[in-house]
């Protein structure tokens, strides 16, 4: 099985997992236990519309403070709180890329990073490629490091250079921790006093499920 990893975008036809650690991709799992379906869409209008369609919970951020009118933001913690038949969700980085994406989409990140490995092998025929999301369209060390970790699950496989370089990155769980807390999107997240949701992200494989994304949305977990 080849596997690789991309910034933003993904080439993949086979099967491709997003990784937006903070915060998208570990709010989205924590979201699968508590609703039915879930609704990643790119822009605001198009989550407020689909929001009154379904009767929706309306979730989403820019710049990772929630959106004015909306039920709530982007917190992993937060949207524990929440529960219901459907939740529409827009962020900053995460939802946007998913609607780009031709390949059969994995929802992945440190909370479920062993179950999205073995989900990406099992669904699979020859290339499974990570997408970081990274923070529009530049690299965020978060989700190299998510993917990484992710990888280390996979590392038998045939890893290109980049998965390898990000598997490597991720062996040491210390720098690993304090590099994702000094992260750009984890300072900006502290001035919002959302540090707590950094901690949260960082948490390993708590969630043996994984969110697949198809025809515009995701099933719960349930
Ligand atoms: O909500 C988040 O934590 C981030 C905001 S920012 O891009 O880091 O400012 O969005 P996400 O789409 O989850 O990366
Ligand atoms: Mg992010």
């Amino acid at each position: 099985m080849k596997v690789s990893l991309s910034l933003d975008s993904s080439y993949s036809e086979d099967v491709a997992v997003v990784v937006d650690v903070l915060r998208a991709s570990t709010t989205i799992t924590v979201a699968a236990q508590n609703f039915g379906k879930i609704i990643p869409v790119k822009s605001i209008d198009d989550a407020q519309y689909l929001a009154k369609k379904y009767d929706a919970i309306l979730a989403g951020e820019r710049r990772g403070a929630a959106i004015k009118g909306f039920d709530t933001g982007n917190s992993p913690r937060e949207i524990s709180n929440f529960h219901g038949d459907v939740l529409v969700i827009t962020t900053s980085n995460g939802t946007r890329i998913m609607e780009g994406i031709k390949a059969k989409i994995l929802i992945g990140s440190f909370v479920n990073a062993r179950a999205v490995a073995k989900e990406a092998l099992n669904l699979a025929s020859s290339h499974i490629e990570l997408v970081m999301a990274g923070v529009e369209g530049r690299f965020a060390i978060e989700d190299y490091l998510g993917a990484g970790e992710i990888i280390s699950h996979l590392q038998e496989h045939n890893l290109d250079e980049n998965a390898m370089g990000a598997y490597m990155a991720s062996l040491n769980e210390n720098m690993v921790n304090n590099a994702v807390k000094n992260s750009r999107s984890a300072r900006r997240l502290g001035e919002l006093g959302l540090s707590e949701d950094v901690n949260f992200c960082l948490k390993r494989n708590l969630y043996d499920h994984v969110p697949v994304y198809a025809n515009g949305s995701i099933t719960g977990a349930q």
